[in-house]
C-alpha cells in the first residue's frame, strides 16, 4: 500500500482514537446502531468504519482514508458545496414521504430495491411513492448485486416504465399515459458478479433498454476496481472515500475510470461524510481519461489541476449528485444537529470536528471498544 502520513507510533495513534456508536431511525444495510472509530490528527479528523464483517487486509483502506484525512487533510477543493441525492432504504411505501423529509431540496432519489424477501411490486410501489412525494425528482435504484441477469433485464425495464409511467402532475383520465419522459438515470449493482454486469449491459442494449448500468460493490470490494470499466460491465462508477483508501486514492481512480462517477457514503458519520464531501468537491466535472488510454491519474500528489483550497471555482451541480445524505439516518451523529446540515439538497466542503459532549455521550466502552483498537492495530500494521 502507498504511503500515507502517519501517527509517531502506534500508542500515538491508539491514544487519538474515540470508538462511538450511532442510534439509528431505519435499518439499512441490516443495522440498526452504527459503529466507528474517530480519530484527531494534526490535519483534522479522520473516520474509520469498515463494516465489522471485513477482514484486516480489506479494513486496512479504510483506516488509510482516516490517516490521511487525520495527518494530511482534505485535497484541495474546486466548489464549495456538493449536490447530494436522497436514500429510500427498502421500506414499505406508506414509510417513503416520512424519510424524504429528511432530505430537503434533494432533486435526485436513490431508491433500495431488490430486498431479500421482497417482490419486484414492492420496489414499483416505493418508486411511485417518491414520485408521489417528489414528481421533479431524478431517480436511481440499487439492487446490491441482488438479481441474476435475467431478473435485472426484467426488474430494470419495469423500473424503467413505471419511472416514465408515473406522472403525478397529470391529471386523471386525461388520455393515455405517456412513456416518453424521463426513465430511471442509472441501476447500481444491479448483479453481483463483473460478467454479470457485462451480459446485462448487452442485453439491455439489445431489449432497446436505455437505462446506464453503475458499479458500486464492483469497484469498492475489488482487488482492481478498473477491471468492471475495462471488462465493459458499467456506465458509470459508485466510489465511496474509505473502501478506496481515501479522497486522494478516489480520485485518481475516478481519473482512471473515465465514467462518471458519484461519490457516495458507507454510512458514516458527519466525519467520514465530510471526507466524502471533500472529496467530491475536488472532483473536476466532466470526463476524464478512459481506461487503457495510458492516462496518469493525480496519484497521492492531489487532484489533477489543483485548485483553490475551499474556492468553488466549479459549479456544484457538474457532478452527479452525491450519496452523501446518510446523516439523516441516524438518531444522534458527532455533530450538533444543524452543523453541516443538508441544505437546499445540498451539503457544505467544510472541516468537521466532533462536539466533544457527543463524543462522550455516544462512546462505546469494554469489548468493543478493545475490538476496535485491536482492529486499528492490526491495520496499522498492513500499511
Ligand atoms: O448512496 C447513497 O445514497 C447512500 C449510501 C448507500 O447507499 C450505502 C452506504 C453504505 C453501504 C452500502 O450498502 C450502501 C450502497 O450500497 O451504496
Ligand atoms: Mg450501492
Amino acid at each position: 500500500m502507498t504511503s500515507v502520513p502517519r501517527p509517531e507510533s502506534i500508542d500515538d495513534l491508539l491514544a487519538r482514537v474515540h470508538v462511538v456508536a450511532l442510534p439509528m431511525r431505519v435499518r439499512f444495510r441490516g443495522i440498526t446502531e452504527r459503529e466507528v472509530a474517530l480519530v484527531e490528527g494534526p490535519a483534522g479528523w479522520g473516520e474509520f468504519g469498515a463494516f465489522p464483517e471485513y477482514d484486516d487486509p480489506e479494513a486496512a483502506h479504510w483506516l488509510r482514508s482516516a490517516l490521511e484525512m487525520a495527518w494530511q487533510g482534505p485535497p484541495p477543493a474546486l466548489r464549495s458545496r456538493v449536490a447530494v441525492n436522497a436514500t429510500v432504504p427498502a421500506v414499505a411505501a406508506s414509510e417513503v414521504a416520512g424519510i424524504l423529509d429528511r432530505f430537503p431540496g434533494c432533486t435526485t432519489v436513490k431508491v433500495k430495491v431488490a430486498e431479500k424477501g421482497q417482490q419486484l411490486v414492492d420496489d414499483v410501489a416505493r418508486v411511485a411513492a417518491v414520485l408521489q412525494a417528489r414528481p421533479e425528482a431524478r431517480i436511481r435504484v440499487d439492487a446490491n448485486g441482488a438479481w441474476s441477469v435475467a431478473e435485472a433485464a426484467h426488474a430494470v425495464r419495469v423500473l424503467d416504465q413505471a419511472v416514465r409511467a408515473v406522472d403525478c402532475t397529470r391529471a386523471p383520465g386525461t388520455g393515455p399515459v405517456s412513456l416518453d419522459g424521463q426513465g430511471l438515470e442509472y441501476v447500481e449493482q444491479p448483479c453481483a458478479s463483473v460478467e454479470e454486469l457485462v451480459q446485462l449491459r448487452a442485453r439491455l442494449a439489445a431489449d432497446g433498454v436505455h437505462v446506464d448500468v453503475a458499479a458500486d460493490e464492483s469497484i469498492r470490494r475489488a482487488e482492481d476496481p478498473l477491471r468492471v470499466v475495462r471488462a465493459g460491465g458499467a456506465d458509470r462508477a459508485v466510489v465511496k472515500v474509505a473502501p478506496l483508501g481515501g479522497p486522494r486514492r478516489l480520485l485518481a481512480v475516478a481519473s482512471e475510470l473515465g465514467i462518471p462517477v458519484t461519490v457516495s457514503s458507507a454510512l458514516d458519520s458527519a466525519v467520514g461524510v465530510a471526507a466524502g464531501v471533500a472529496a467530491a468537491a475536488a472532483l473536476p466535472g466532466g470526463r476524464s481519461g478512459p481506461v487503457g488510454a495510458g492516462h496518469s491519474g493525480p496519484g497521492d500528489g492531489g487532484p489533477g489541476g489543483g485548485g483553490p483550497g475551499g474556492g468553488g471555482t466549479r459549479g456544484d451541480d457538474e457532478i452527479p449528485a452525491a450519496g452523501l445524505g446518510t446523516g439523516g439516518f441516524f438518531v444522534e451523529d458527532v455533530v450538533e444537529p444543524g452543523v453541516f446540515a443538508l441544505v437546499d439538497g445540498h451539503l457544505p466542503v467544510v472541516a468537521v470536528s466532533p462536539d466533544p459532549a457527543r463524543l462522550d455521550d455516544l462512546r462505546v466502552c469494554g469489548d468493543r471498544r478493545d475490538w476496535w483498537l485491536d482492529r486499528v492495530r492490526r491495520c496499522h500494521d498492513l500499511l
